[in-house]
Protein backbone atom coordinates (compact mmCIF):
# COMPACT_ATOMS: atom_id res chain seq x y z
CA UNK A 1 0.00 0.00 0.00
CA UNK A 2 1.43 3.26 -1.10
CA UNK A 3 1.55 6.18 1.37
CA UNK A 4 -0.92 8.38 0.88
CA UNK A 5 0.69 11.70 2.48
CA UNK A 6 1.25 12.84 6.18
CA UNK A 7 -1.48 13.13 8.70
CA UNK A 8 -3.46 17.15 8.76
CA UNK A 9 -1.78 17.09 11.95
CA UNK A 10 2.01 16.68 11.49
CA UNK A 11 3.69 20.07 10.90
CA UNK A 12 6.93 20.75 9.00
CA UNK A 13 9.16 19.57 11.55
CA UNK A 14 7.72 16.89 12.46
CA UNK A 15 8.39 15.92 8.70
CA UNK A 16 11.60 17.01 9.29
CA UNK A 17 11.83 14.76 12.21
CA UNK A 18 10.40 11.69 10.59
CA UNK A 19 13.67 12.08 7.28
CA UNK A 20 15.86 10.06 9.60
CA UNK A 21 15.34 6.82 8.84
CA UNK A 22 15.21 5.20 12.02
CA UNK A 23 12.39 7.96 13.06
CA UNK A 24 11.07 7.32 9.93
CA UNK A 25 10.21 3.52 10.81
CA UNK A 26 9.26 4.60 14.47
CA UNK A 27 6.61 6.89 12.97
CA UNK A 28 5.55 4.27 10.88
CA UNK A 29 4.97 1.31 13.14
CA UNK A 30 3.09 3.82 15.44
CA UNK A 31 0.95 4.73 12.74
CA UNK A 32 -2.56 3.44 11.36
CA UNK A 33 -2.40 0.00 9.05
CA UNK A 34 -1.24 -0.72 5.77
CA UNK A 35 1.87 -2.75 4.27
CA UNK A 36 3.83 -4.04 6.57
CA UNK A 37 6.54 -1.22 7.24
CA UNK A 38 5.77 0.83 4.58
CA UNK A 39 2.43 2.14 7.14
CA UNK A 40 -0.23 4.43 5.73
CA UNK A 41 -0.34 7.38 8.00
CA UNK A 42 -3.30 7.90 10.37
CA UNK A 43 -6.23 8.61 8.22
CA UNK A 44 -8.39 11.98 9.53
CA UNK A 45 -10.08 11.49 12.36
CA UNK A 46 -13.54 11.68 12.02
CA UNK A 47 -16.23 13.12 14.73
CA UNK A 48 -17.46 9.28 15.25
CA UNK A 49 -14.15 8.29 16.41
CA UNK A 50 -15.04 7.71 19.85
CA UNK A 51 -17.93 5.76 18.84
CA UNK A 52 -18.00 1.83 18.67
CA UNK A 53 -19.84 -0.33 16.32
CA UNK A 54 -21.92 -1.02 19.86
CA UNK A 55 -22.81 2.55 20.14
CA UNK A 56 -24.32 2.45 16.57
CA UNK A 57 -27.92 3.06 16.09
CA UNK A 58 -28.36 0.25 14.05
CA UNK A 59 -32.06 0.10 13.08
CA UNK A 60 -32.19 3.86 11.28
CA UNK A 61 -35.09 4.78 8.84
CA UNK A 62 -34.23 2.25 5.66
CA UNK A 63 -33.19 -0.32 8.07
CA UNK A 64 -37.00 -0.28 9.38
CA UNK A 65 -37.51 -3.84 8.12
CA UNK A 66 -34.01 -5.46 9.72
CA UNK A 67 -34.33 -8.06 12.40
CA UNK A 68 -32.65 -6.70 15.95
CA UNK A 69 -28.59 -7.33 15.66
CA UNK A 70 -27.51 -11.27 16.02
CA UNK A 71 -24.58 -10.22 18.15
CA UNK A 72 -25.44 -8.24 21.51
CA UNK A 73 -22.78 -5.14 22.02
CA UNK A 74 -21.87 -7.63 24.86
CA UNK A 75 -20.07 -9.50 21.80
CA UNK A 76 -18.38 -6.69 20.62
CA UNK A 77 -14.85 -6.67 21.67
CA UNK A 78 -14.01 -3.92 24.40
CA UNK A 79 -12.25 -0.94 24.12
CA UNK A 80 -8.72 -1.41 24.67
CA UNK A 81 -8.43 -0.30 28.04
CA UNK A 82 -4.95 0.50 28.13
CA UNK A 83 -3.82 1.53 24.48
CA UNK A 84 -0.01 3.23 25.57
CA UNK A 85 2.52 0.25 25.56
CA UNK A 86 0.60 -1.98 23.62
CA UNK A 87 2.93 -4.36 21.69
CA UNK A 88 3.07 -4.44 18.60
CA UNK A 89 4.06 -7.77 18.43
CA UNK A 90 1.02 -9.16 19.84
CA UNK A 91 -0.39 -12.26 18.75
CA UNK A 92 -4.14 -12.69 18.20
CA UNK A 93 -6.30 -15.32 20.43
CA UNK A 94 -7.71 -18.34 19.10
CA UNK A 95 -10.56 -19.80 19.47
CA UNK A 96 -10.93 -23.61 18.78
CA UNK A 97 -13.34 -24.55 16.06
CA UNK A 98 -16.07 -27.15 17.23
CA UNK A 99 -16.31 -30.52 15.03
CA UNK A 100 -19.13 -31.90 17.36
CA UNK A 101 -21.91 -33.76 15.84
CA UNK A 102 -23.80 -30.62 16.21
CA UNK A 103 -21.55 -28.86 14.79
CA UNK A 104 -21.54 -31.21 11.35
CA UNK A 105 -25.01 -31.00 10.98
CA UNK A 106 -25.03 -27.14 10.76
CA UNK A 107 -22.59 -27.68 7.85
CA UNK A 108 -24.57 -26.42 4.97
CA UNK A 109 -25.71 -29.61 2.33
CA UNK A 110 -22.99 -30.74 0.16
CA UNK A 111 -25.18 -29.70 -2.54
CA UNK A 112 -24.65 -26.40 -1.78
CA UNK A 113 -21.09 -26.85 -2.72
CA UNK A 114 -18.79 -27.51 -5.97
CA UNK A 115 -19.43 -31.47 -6.66
CA UNK A 116 -15.85 -31.47 -7.15
CA UNK A 117 -12.73 -28.97 -6.81
CA UNK A 118 -11.03 -27.08 -8.89
CA UNK A 119 -8.12 -28.01 -10.29
CA UNK A 120 -5.49 -25.41 -9.58
CA UNK A 121 -1.57 -25.21 -10.76
CA UNK A 122 1.05 -23.31 -9.27
CA UNK A 123 2.58 -21.61 -12.68
CA UNK A 124 5.05 -19.11 -10.63
CA UNK A 125 6.76 -18.30 -7.60
CA UNK A 126 8.72 -15.65 -6.80
CA UNK A 127 10.44 -14.36 -3.85
CA UNK A 128 9.22 -11.13 -2.70
CA UNK A 129 11.44 -8.67 -0.02
CA UNK A 130 9.17 -6.79 1.96
CA UNK A 131 10.16 -3.46 3.63
CA UNK A 132 9.94 -5.28 6.85
CA UNK A 133 12.72 -7.18 5.84
CA UNK A 134 10.27 -10.46 6.02
CA UNK A 135 10.32 -12.55 2.52
CA UNK A 136 7.12 -14.22 1.46
CA UNK A 137 6.65 -16.17 -1.45
CA UNK A 138 4.11 -15.06 -4.11
CA UNK A 139 2.49 -17.73 -5.85
CA UNK A 140 0.34 -17.12 -8.99
CA UNK A 141 -1.93 -20.04 -9.88
CA UNK A 142 -4.07 -20.94 -12.71
CA UNK A 143 -7.42 -23.06 -12.58
CA UNK A 144 -9.84 -24.71 -14.83
CA UNK A 145 -12.83 -22.64 -12.92
CA UNK A 146 -12.20 -19.17 -14.45
CA UNK A 147 -9.80 -17.24 -16.34
CA UNK A 148 -8.71 -15.44 -13.14
CA UNK A 149 -4.69 -15.12 -11.84
CA UNK A 150 -5.28 -15.94 -8.12
CA UNK A 151 -2.50 -15.94 -5.64
CA UNK A 152 -0.71 -17.41 -2.69
CA UNK A 153 1.15 -15.33 -0.69
CA UNK A 154 3.21 -17.77 1.74
CA UNK A 155 5.30 -16.76 4.77
CA UNK A 156 8.24 -18.70 6.47
CA UNK A 157 10.21 -21.71 4.71
CA UNK A 158 7.63 -24.42 5.75
CA UNK A 159 4.88 -24.44 3.01
CA UNK A 160 5.57 -25.83 -0.93
CA UNK A 161 3.47 -26.20 -3.78
CA UNK A 162 2.89 -29.58 -5.01
CA UNK A 163 2.00 -28.42 -8.32
CA UNK A 164 5.11 -26.64 -8.45
CA UNK A 165 7.01 -28.39 -7.69
CA UNK A 166 6.35 -31.17 -10.11
CA UNK A 167 8.41 -31.93 -12.93
CA UNK A 168 7.31 -30.61 -16.30
CA UNK A 169 7.69 -32.77 -19.26
CA UNK A 170 10.70 -31.24 -21.21
CA UNK A 171 11.94 -28.70 -18.89
CA UNK A 172 15.11 -28.12 -17.89
CA UNK A 173 16.86 -26.68 -14.61
CA UNK A 174 16.91 -23.78 -16.42
CA UNK A 175 12.81 -23.59 -17.02
CA UNK A 176 12.73 -25.32 -13.12
CA UNK A 177 14.35 -22.20 -11.74
CA UNK A 178 12.41 -19.03 -13.73
CA UNK A 179 9.41 -20.74 -12.63
CA UNK A 180 10.42 -20.77 -8.68
CA UNK A 181 10.65 -24.63 -8.60
CA UNK A 182 14.06 -24.16 -6.53
CA UNK A 183 14.88 -24.90 -3.12
CA UNK A 184 16.80 -22.32 -1.00
CA UNK A 185 17.43 -19.15 -2.52
CA UNK A 186 19.14 -18.07 -6.76
CA UNK A 187 21.90 -16.06 -7.06
CA UNK A 188 24.11 -15.12 -10.13
CA UNK A 189 25.59 -18.51 -11.40
CA UNK A 190 23.11 -21.00 -9.72
CA UNK A 191 22.51 -24.25 -12.18
CA UNK A 192 20.20 -26.68 -10.94
CA UNK A 193 16.93 -25.65 -9.21
CA UNK A 194 18.12 -27.96 -6.14
CA UNK A 195 21.64 -27.39 -6.06
CA UNK A 196 20.86 -26.89 -2.03
CA UNK A 197 20.45 -30.91 -2.19
CA UNK A 198 23.29 -31.54 -4.39
CA UNK A 199 25.50 -29.33 -1.74
CA UNK A 200 24.38 -31.80 0.95
CA UNK A 201 25.59 -34.99 -1.44
CA UNK A 202 28.71 -33.30 -2.00
CA UNK A 203 29.18 -32.26 1.64
CA UNK A 204 29.36 -29.16 1.26
CA UNK A 205 28.68 -27.36 4.17
CA UNK A 206 28.35 -23.53 3.52
CA UNK A 207 24.44 -21.46 2.98
CA UNK A 208 26.20 -20.84 -0.68
CA UNK A 209 28.62 -22.69 -2.45
CA UNK A 210 31.88 -21.89 -3.07
CA UNK A 211 33.10 -20.66 -6.67
CA UNK A 212 35.54 -23.28 -7.12
CA UNK A 213 32.68 -26.09 -6.19
CA UNK A 214 30.03 -24.00 -8.38
CA UNK A 215 33.07 -24.13 -11.31
CA UNK A 216 33.43 -28.03 -10.60
CA UNK A 217 29.95 -28.51 -10.53
CA UNK A 218 29.46 -26.79 -13.60
CA UNK A 219 32.13 -29.37 -15.12
CA UNK A 220 30.68 -32.29 -17.11
CA UNK A 221 32.73 -34.66 -15.07
CA UNK A 222 31.66 -32.82 -11.71
CA UNK A 223 28.11 -33.02 -13.17
CA UNK A 224 28.71 -37.35 -14.28
CA UNK A 225 30.09 -37.51 -10.53
CA UNK A 226 27.30 -35.81 -8.46
CA UNK A 227 23.66 -37.06 -8.61
CA UNK A 228 21.51 -35.94 -11.87
CA UNK A 229 20.10 -32.71 -10.53
CA UNK A 230 17.08 -34.09 -12.64
CA UNK A 231 16.76 -36.99 -10.50
CA UNK A 232 16.64 -35.82 -7.04
CA UNK A 233 13.59 -34.18 -5.89
CA UNK A 234 13.86 -32.29 -2.34
CA UNK A 235 10.01 -32.40 -2.39
CA UNK A 236 8.82 -34.66 -4.51
CA UNK A 237 8.66 -37.42 -1.66
CA UNK A 238 5.83 -35.44 -0.62
CA UNK A 239 3.08 -37.42 -1.58
CA UNK A 240 -0.46 -36.14 -2.73
CA UNK A 241 -1.41 -35.63 0.62
CA UNK A 242 1.29 -35.34 3.03
CA UNK A 243 2.11 -31.86 3.91
CA UNK A 244 5.75 -30.12 4.57
CA UNK A 245 4.30 -28.16 7.36
CA UNK A 246 5.81 -29.35 10.75
CA UNK A 247 3.31 -31.26 12.90
CA UNK A 248 5.33 -29.70 15.89
CA UNK A 249 4.23 -26.12 14.85
CA UNK A 250 0.94 -26.91 15.28
CA UNK A 251 -1.89 -25.56 12.49
CA UNK A 252 -0.75 -23.49 10.42
CA UNK A 253 -2.64 -20.13 9.96
CA UNK A 254 -4.29 -19.01 6.89
CA UNK A 255 -6.39 -16.08 5.56
CA UNK A 256 -8.52 -16.38 2.79
CA UNK A 257 -8.50 -12.55 1.80
CA UNK A 258 -10.94 -11.47 -1.75
CA UNK A 259 -9.66 -8.55 -3.75
CA UNK A 260 -10.08 -5.34 -2.49
CA UNK A 261 -9.28 -2.71 -4.74
CA UNK A 262 -10.89 0.08 -2.97
CA UNK A 263 -9.58 -0.95 0.47
CA UNK A 264 -6.09 -2.21 -0.48
CA UNK A 265 -4.89 0.36 -3.26
CA UNK A 266 -6.42 3.59 -2.81
CA UNK A 267 -6.90 4.17 1.22
CA UNK A 268 -10.58 4.00 1.13
CA UNK A 269 -12.19 4.06 4.32
CA UNK A 270 -15.35 2.77 3.84
CA UNK A 271 -14.15 -0.85 4.74
CA UNK A 272 -10.93 -2.67 6.33
CA UNK A 273 -10.29 -5.35 4.06
CA UNK A 274 -6.46 -2.90 3.48
CA UNK A 275 -6.09 -3.10 7.04
CA UNK A 276 -6.73 -6.92 7.36
CA UNK A 277 -4.48 -8.12 4.55
CA UNK A 278 -1.63 -6.59 6.56
CA UNK A 279 -2.61 -7.56 9.42
CA UNK A 280 -2.60 -11.03 8.48
CA UNK A 281 0.61 -10.55 6.56
CA UNK A 282 2.30 -9.21 9.93
CA UNK A 283 0.72 -12.63 12.25
CA UNK A 284 2.49 -14.55 9.60
CA UNK A 285 5.79 -12.94 9.78
CA UNK A 286 6.52 -12.36 13.28
CA UNK A 287 6.94 -15.32 15.62
CA UNK A 288 5.46 -15.70 19.04
CA UNK A 289 7.38 -13.55 21.84
CA UNK A 290 9.51 -16.06 23.78
CA UNK A 291 10.51 -14.87 27.49
CA UNK A 292 14.50 -14.84 27.42
CA UNK A 293 15.10 -16.06 30.89
CA UNK A 294 18.84 -14.50 32.27
CA UNK A 295 20.52 -15.24 35.13
CA UNK A 296 19.04 -14.89 38.24
CA UNK A 297 15.20 -14.79 36.82
CA UNK A 298 15.21 -18.19 38.22
CA UNK A 299 11.82 -18.93 40.27
CA UNK A 300 9.37 -17.92 36.91
CA UNK A 301 9.93 -14.12 36.87
CA UNK A 302 9.40 -12.72 33.95
CA UNK A 303 12.51 -10.94 31.96
CA UNK A 304 10.75 -8.12 30.26
CA UNK A 305 13.77 -8.38 27.28
CA UNK A 306 12.02 -10.53 24.60
CA UNK A 307 13.91 -13.34 22.04
CA UNK A 308 11.80 -13.29 18.64
CA UNK A 309 11.96 -16.78 17.43
CA UNK A 310 11.55 -17.58 13.42
CA UNK A 311 7.87 -16.91 12.18
CA UNK A 312 5.98 -19.92 11.85
CA UNK A 313 4.71 -18.17 8.96
CA UNK A 314 1.40 -19.31 6.88
CA UNK A 315 -0.42 -18.10 3.45
CA UNK A 316 -2.63 -15.97 2.51
CA UNK A 317 -4.80 -17.50 -0.01
CA UNK A 318 -5.77 -13.59 -2.45
CA UNK A 319 -9.16 -14.43 -4.35
CA UNK A 320 -9.63 -12.06 -7.09
CA UNK A 321 -13.35 -12.18 -6.11
CA UNK A 322 -13.73 -8.23 -5.55
CA UNK A 323 -16.31 -6.61 -3.80
CA UNK A 324 -17.59 -9.92 -2.57
CA UNK A 325 -17.61 -11.43 -5.81
CA UNK A 326 -19.90 -8.95 -7.78
CA UNK A 327 -16.68 -6.90 -9.39
CA UNK A 328 -15.61 -3.66 -9.25
CA UNK A 329 -17.85 -1.62 -11.58
CA UNK A 330 -20.83 -3.29 -9.77
CA UNK A 331 -19.00 -1.89 -6.09
CA UNK A 332 -18.50 1.63 -7.05
CA UNK A 333 -22.33 1.24 -8.28
CA UNK A 334 -22.85 -0.28 -4.46
CA UNK A 335 -21.21 2.30 -2.97
CA UNK A 336 -23.32 5.09 -4.13
CA UNK A 337 -26.36 3.34 -3.09
CA UNK A 338 -24.81 3.18 -0.04
CA UNK A 339 -24.16 7.00 -0.07
CA UNK A 340 -27.82 7.34 -0.95
CA UNK A 341 -28.78 5.33 2.43
CA UNK A 342 -28.63 1.54 1.69
CA UNK A 343 -26.38 -0.68 3.69
CA UNK A 344 -23.64 -3.11 1.86
CA UNK A 345 -25.99 -5.90 1.35
CA UNK A 346 -29.19 -4.07 0.51
CA UNK A 347 -27.16 -2.42 -1.92
CA UNK A 348 -25.90 -5.56 -3.86
CA UNK A 349 -29.18 -7.12 -3.68
CA UNK A 350 -30.82 -3.96 -4.86
CA UNK A 351 -27.93 -4.31 -7.92
CA UNK A 352 -29.65 -8.24 -8.48
CA UNK A 353 -26.72 -9.73 -6.85
CA UNK A 354 -26.42 -12.05 -4.18
CA UNK A 355 -25.01 -10.82 -0.62
CA UNK A 356 -22.39 -12.10 -1.06
CA UNK A 357 -21.40 -13.59 -4.46
CA UNK A 358 -18.01 -15.65 -3.23
CA UNK A 359 -17.13 -19.30 -3.23
CA UNK A 360 -13.94 -21.05 -1.56
CA UNK A 361 -13.36 -24.22 -3.98
CA UNK A 362 -10.35 -22.41 -5.30
CA UNK A 363 -9.18 -21.72 -2.19
CA UNK A 364 -9.37 -25.59 -0.88
CA UNK A 365 -8.07 -26.20 -4.32
CA UNK A 366 -4.54 -23.94 -3.28
CA UNK A 367 -4.73 -24.88 0.32
CA UNK A 368 -4.73 -28.90 -0.63
CA UNK A 369 -1.71 -27.83 -3.58
CA UNK A 370 0.42 -26.31 -0.77
CA UNK A 371 0.27 -29.39 1.76
CA UNK A 372 -2.66 -27.88 4.33
CA UNK A 373 -5.48 -30.84 3.95
CA UNK A 374 -5.62 -33.24 6.56
CA UNK A 375 -5.39 -34.01 10.22
CA UNK A 376 -3.35 -31.24 11.22
CA UNK A 377 -5.90 -28.98 9.92
CA UNK A 378 -5.85 -24.79 9.88
CA UNK A 379 -5.84 -21.66 11.81
CA UNK A 380 -8.45 -19.80 9.76
CA UNK A 381 -8.22 -15.92 10.72
CA UNK A 382 -11.66 -14.90 10.00
CA UNK A 383 -14.73 -13.35 11.21
CA UNK A 384 -17.23 -14.84 8.50
CA UNK A 385 -18.75 -18.23 9.55
CA UNK A 386 -19.59 -18.91 6.04
CA UNK A 387 -15.54 -18.81 5.25
CA UNK A 388 -15.13 -21.42 7.56
CA UNK A 389 -17.51 -23.97 6.30
CA UNK A 390 -17.27 -23.24 2.95
CA UNK A 391 -13.06 -23.54 2.66
CA UNK A 392 -13.37 -27.14 4.49
CA UNK A 393 -14.71 -28.29 0.94
CA UNK A 394 -17.60 -31.11 -0.42
CA UNK A 395 -15.51 -33.30 1.80
CA UNK A 396 -13.90 -31.35 4.37
CA UNK A 397 -11.02 -32.00 2.56
CA UNK A 398 -9.15 -28.98 4.63
CA UNK A 399 -10.00 -28.76 8.46
CA UNK A 400 -10.50 -25.85 10.25
CA UNK A 401 -9.24 -26.73 14.01
CA UNK A 402 -9.48 -23.22 15.06
CA UNK A 403 -10.42 -19.53 14.56
CA UNK A 404 -8.77 -16.54 14.60
CA UNK A 405 -10.99 -13.41 14.86
CA UNK A 406 -9.86 -10.42 13.06
CA UNK A 407 -10.80 -7.45 15.09
CA UNK A 408 -10.58 -4.36 13.43
CA UNK A 409 -7.30 -2.54 14.64
CA UNK A 410 -9.57 0.38 15.55
CA UNK A 411 -11.07 -1.65 18.30
CA UNK A 412 -8.41 -2.49 19.52
CA UNK A 413 -6.62 1.19 19.92
CA UNK A 414 -9.29 2.66 20.85
CA UNK A 415 -9.36 4.21 17.64
CA UNK A 416 -5.81 5.73 17.36
CA UNK A 417 -4.81 3.31 14.59
CA UNK A 418 -6.83 1.36 11.77
CA UNK A 419 -9.70 2.84 9.73
CA UNK A 420 -11.94 5.21 11.37
CA UNK A 421 -15.07 6.49 9.62
CA UNK A 422 -18.31 6.50 10.05
CA UNK A 423 -18.96 4.52 6.65
CA UNK A 424 -16.76 1.66 8.16
CA UNK A 425 -18.17 1.39 10.94
CA UNK A 426 -21.50 1.00 9.35
CA UNK A 427 -19.99 -1.46 6.86
CA UNK A 428 -18.64 -3.42 10.50
CA UNK A 429 -22.17 -3.02 11.43
CA UNK A 430 -23.84 -4.51 8.76
CA UNK A 431 -21.11 -7.54 8.46
CA UNK A 432 -21.99 -8.83 12.40
CA UNK A 433 -26.26 -7.59 11.90
CA UNK A 434 -26.44 -9.49 8.31
CA UNK A 435 -23.79 -11.28 7.59
CA UNK A 436 -23.42 -12.60 11.00
CA UNK A 437 -19.50 -12.25 10.99
CA UNK A 438 -18.38 -13.03 14.63
CA UNK A 439 -15.79 -10.67 16.16
CA UNK A 440 -15.30 -12.85 18.98
CA UNK A 441 -15.90 -16.75 20.15
N1 LIG B 1 -20.28 -5.65 -2.64
C1 LIG B 1 -19.49 -5.05 -1.74
N2 LIG B 1 -18.31 -5.60 -1.46
C2 LIG B 1 -17.53 -4.99 -0.57
C3 LIG B 1 -17.88 -3.79 0.07
N3 LIG B 1 -16.88 -3.44 0.89
C4 LIG B 1 -15.93 -4.39 0.78
N4 LIG B 1 -16.32 -5.31 -0.09
C5 LIG B 1 -15.64 -6.54 -0.51
O1 LIG B 1 -15.75 -7.46 0.54
C6 LIG B 1 -14.70 -8.41 0.41
C7 LIG B 1 -14.18 -8.64 1.82
O2 LIG B 1 -15.18 -9.31 2.51
P1 LIG B 1 -15.63 -9.02 3.97
O3 LIG B 1 -17.08 -9.37 4.05
O4 LIG B 1 -15.21 -7.63 4.35
O5 LIG B 1 -14.79 -9.94 4.85
P2 LIG B 1 -14.70 -11.49 4.79
O6 LIG B 1 -13.55 -11.83 3.91
O7 LIG B 1 -16.01 -12.10 4.42
O8 LIG B 1 -14.46 -11.90 6.28
P3 LIG B 1 -13.57 -11.22 7.37
O9 LIG B 1 -12.59 -10.36 6.64
O10 LIG B 1 -12.94 -12.32 8.05
O11 LIG B 1 -14.46 -10.41 8.23
C8 LIG B 1 -13.73 -7.84 -0.58
O12 LIG B 1 -13.89 -8.54 -1.80
C9 LIG B 1 -14.18 -6.40 -0.76
O13 LIG B 1 -13.93 -5.90 -2.05
C10 LIG B 1 -19.13 -3.22 -0.26
O14 LIG B 1 -19.53 -2.21 0.25
N5 LIG B 1 -19.90 -3.89 -1.17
Amino acid sequence: MLIAGPPADLGFDDVIQISHKSSLDRFLAQHSHASPGLTGFEPPRTKNRERAVSDLKLSHAVDAKVPPPLVSPAFTPPRTPSVEGQRHDRQPGSLPVSVDPEAEAKRPAQSTFLEKLPEVRCEVRARIPTTTGTEMWLHLYHNNADEKEHLAIVFGPHIRSKSLDAQRPGESERDRMIRGAYSGTLYPGRVSSRVQQIRRDAGVPSQRPSASYLAQANEPQARASSPDPSQISETSSTSDTESTYPPELGPPMVRIHSECYTGETVWSARCDCGEQLDEAARLMSVGPPTPVSTPGSEGGDQNPLLERPPSSGGVIIYLRQEGRGIGLLSKLKAYNLQDLGHDTMEANLLLRHPGDARSYGLATAMLLDLGLGGEQGIKLLTNNPEEVRAVEGPNREVRVVERVPMIPLAWQTGGKRGVNSPEVEKYISTKIEKFKHMFSG
